[in-house]
């Protein structure tokens, strides 16, 4: 049987995202970081544009360009057209896709069906082997979690379509929660707010540039104005509108705190032991949502954890793969399932 540390084959890590694909290569480390979006031209339906060129025609592009999110909540909505964004994204990471060996990150509330589309995709895209990984577990490896350790170790990891909430302990997980909660649903949140409180319509780009300035998890101590431009509901004119920080607080608060109850509930279902470890050595932040201001510390005042902010927690996933793919003698633990399961050679 070959094995899955054949030198033959490389190793690559895809952090496949609601918001952003991001790819690693043995040896070189994360190769590619781009949004997860693929132009089409709806004419003869051909690929124009990928990942950071796609990103360039939303709301620019004619009526002929469609421009594709294909993933939803972390999870692949649309099958083909996923399909075709991993091969051009991996293309461009490797030099062949022949003899590629992935590991992909998929949230735990995956279902099986949702998990086998990842897989199939990944295969269609030129994967030789491919396995799966909690997005949690990465997230805590990529983050330097000492997570082999007889210690209870704690990770949410917050997207833009999903977030993630483990506890691990000796190389395996403990609990481990998702939800289809994440920056996209602040944003969704803003838009209405905008739409409800100053009769405009805000563009996706705007709200989530809003969201990035003056957004914030904590009451901000300074309330700073953003201006900005949207269209007015009543006229269809463009209308310059300002919105303060401490709206857009209270705005996010409400998924915030929806987030938060599902931290509670997995530290309700950790063991006491394990539990006692987080209470002491805090929890770890991680994914875009993490760089949200304030969250840190309002986790930490609702839980009465410490929690930190992973280094770089955009890239936590992807980088916590990659480190799998390297830990050889660890790695069967961490993906544990997945290879008796969805384990397929071509
Ligand atoms: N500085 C910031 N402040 C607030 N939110 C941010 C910041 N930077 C990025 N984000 C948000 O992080 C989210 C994207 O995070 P990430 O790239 O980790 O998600 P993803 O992996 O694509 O999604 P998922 O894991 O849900 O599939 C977006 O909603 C984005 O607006």
């Amino acid at each position: 049987m070959s094995s899955i540390f054949s030198p033959l084959t490389k190793n690559v890590g895809i952090d496949l995202g609601t918001c952003t694909t991001q790819v690693y290569v043995e040896g070189r480390g994360v190769v590619l970081s781009e949004p997860s979006l693929i132009a089409t031209d709806e004419r003869n339906k051909k690929v124009i544009a990928v990942g950071n060129a796609a990103a360039g025609l939303l709301a620019k592009s004619p009526e002929t360009v469609k421009v594709h999110k294909p993933l939803l909540n972390g999870v692949i909505a649309d099958y083909n057209v996923t399909r075709t964004m991993l091969g051009y994204l991996l293309s461009k990471s490797v030099r062949s896709v022949q003899r590629l060996r992935i590991i992909v990150g998929v949230p735990s509330a995956a279902s099986n069906v949702e998990k086998r589309a990842v897989l199939e995709a990944v295969f269609q895209a030129g994967a030789k082997e491919a396995y799966l990984m909690e997005t949690a577990a990465a997230a805590a490896i990529g983050s330097n979690l000492p997570i082999f350790e007889p210690l209870g170790n704690m990770v949410i990891d917050m997207g833009g379509g999903t977030t993630s909430i483990a506890t691990l302990s000796l190389g395996g997980i403990a609990v481990a929660k998702s939800v289809h909660l994440g920056g996209l649903d602040l944003d969704a949140a803003i838009k209405e707010y905008l739409r409800e409180k100053y009769d405009v319509v805000t563009g996706d780009s705007t709200v989530e540039e809003i969201k990035v300035r003056i957004g914030s998890a904590v009451l901000p101590l300074e309330d700073q104005p953003y201006y900005f431009t949207g269209r007015g509901l009543d006229d269809g004119l463009l209308k310059e509108v300002a919105v303060k920080s401490s709206e857009i607080y209270q705005v996010i608060a409400k998924p915030l705190y929806r987030i938060l109850e599902l931290v509670r509930n997995v530290l309700r279902e950790t063991p006491p032991e394990l539990s006692a470890d987080v209470m002491e050595h805090g929890i770890v932040l991680t994914g875009g949502g993490a760089l949200l201001h304030g969250l840190d510390k309002l986790f930490s005042q609702e839980l009465r954890v410490p929690v930190m902010i992973g280094a770089n927690p955009e890239l936590a996933v992807v980088t916590g793969i990659g480190k799998a793919l390297m830990s050889r003698e660890k790695l069967p633990a961490l993906v544990e399932g997945a290879q008796h399961i969805y384990r397929r050679r071509f």
